[in-house]
């Protein structure tokens, strides 16, 4: 898929991996709307986009993916400026073990209210133009990160989710392709500092950062780039990508 004047709507791309991929689709010509909460952190990367990139390529829209109002405006002034949506990156995330419901809302909830948005305006059964989604999960996806269980049990619902959707959608004829990525530890801002969003699991803390120092830190471009691969490879569809310091690779799942 060549990315050309394609339109791309990035959650939770004011900051670390989301910005990364903002700016990828951005060096590959698409056009992109900016979804996120932090205003100031937005407007800050606006001002840098518009310079590198041009005024009209990038759109800022606040939004709280908690909020399927705020979702719905953001996902329809998108289609009114740009004319479309062709690829969706759920990414907005936290991590936050004492406010577990909110971790639940914001990973889990949030990203299947921003893809059954998308597609409506995506699906070619309903006068859409096909496309892509690409749910950011995480390694914890996968397995099991022990420091936070809530966590792990949203990344692992985006990765059934994910896969269950592209199961679906081929079945359907949607015309929409669906990947998932799981990267372990990124340096970005969501690694926690302390032990306080661990809540009933901060004695567990330690044992996380140990786990992070023995597989390494990814950078948020390593992640853009397996980004890049899974939106523009037409032959990826329901496929988990797994990203760690030296190694990619597609998990496979035990088949019946
Ligand atoms: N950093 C890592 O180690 C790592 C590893 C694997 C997966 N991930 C996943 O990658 C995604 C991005 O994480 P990151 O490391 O870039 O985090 P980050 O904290 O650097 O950035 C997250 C962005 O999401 C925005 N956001 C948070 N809540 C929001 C909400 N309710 N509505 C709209 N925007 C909201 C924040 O304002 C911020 O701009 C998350 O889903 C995370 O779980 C991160
Ligand atoms: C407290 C820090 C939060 C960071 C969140 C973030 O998403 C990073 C997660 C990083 C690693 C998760 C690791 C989970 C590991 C396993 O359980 C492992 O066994 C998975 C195996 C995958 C495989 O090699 O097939």
């Amino acid at each position: 898929m060549a990315l050309r004047n394609k339109v791309a709507l990035v959650t939770g791309a004011a900051m670390g991996i989301g910005r990364g991929i903002t700016e990828i689709l951005l060096q590959h010509g698409a056009k992109v709307a900016l979804l996120d909460v932090n205003e100031t952190a937005a407007r800050g990367l606006m001002e840098v986009l518009k310079k590198q990139f041009g005024q009209e390529r990038s759109l800022f829209l606040k939004c709280n993916v908690e909020s399927e109002e705020q979702m719905k405006a953001a996902f329809q002034k998108t289609v009114e400026v740009f004319g479309g949506i062709d690829i969706l990156c759920n990414n907005a995330g936290i991590v936050n073990e004492s406010a577990w419901e909110k971790t639940v809302s914001i990973n889990l909830v949030a990203v299947i209210r921003g893809t059954y948005l998308a597609l409506e305006h995506m699906n070619k059964l309903t006068q859409g133009q096909g496309g892509v989604i690409v749910n950011i999960a995480s390694m914890a996806g996968i397995g099991p990160l022990l420091s936070s269980p809530v966590y792990t049990a949203t990344k692992n619902g985006v990765v059934g989710f994910t896969r269950a959707m592209a199961a679906a959608s081929i079945a359907s004829g949607y015309g929409v392709r669906f990947n998932v990525l799981c990267p372990s530890f990124v340096k970005t801002g969501l690694i926690p500092s302390t032990s306080s969003n661990m809540g009933q699991f901060s004695h567990l803390f330690d044992a996380a950062n140990q786990l992070m120092e023995k597989i390494g830190i990814l950078t948020v471009p390593e992640v853009a780039e397996c980004f890049l691969e899974l939106v523009t490879d037409e032959t990826k569809n329901g496929e988990a990508l797994l990203v760690m310091p030296k190694v990619k690779k597609y998990v496979t799942f035990p088949s019946l």
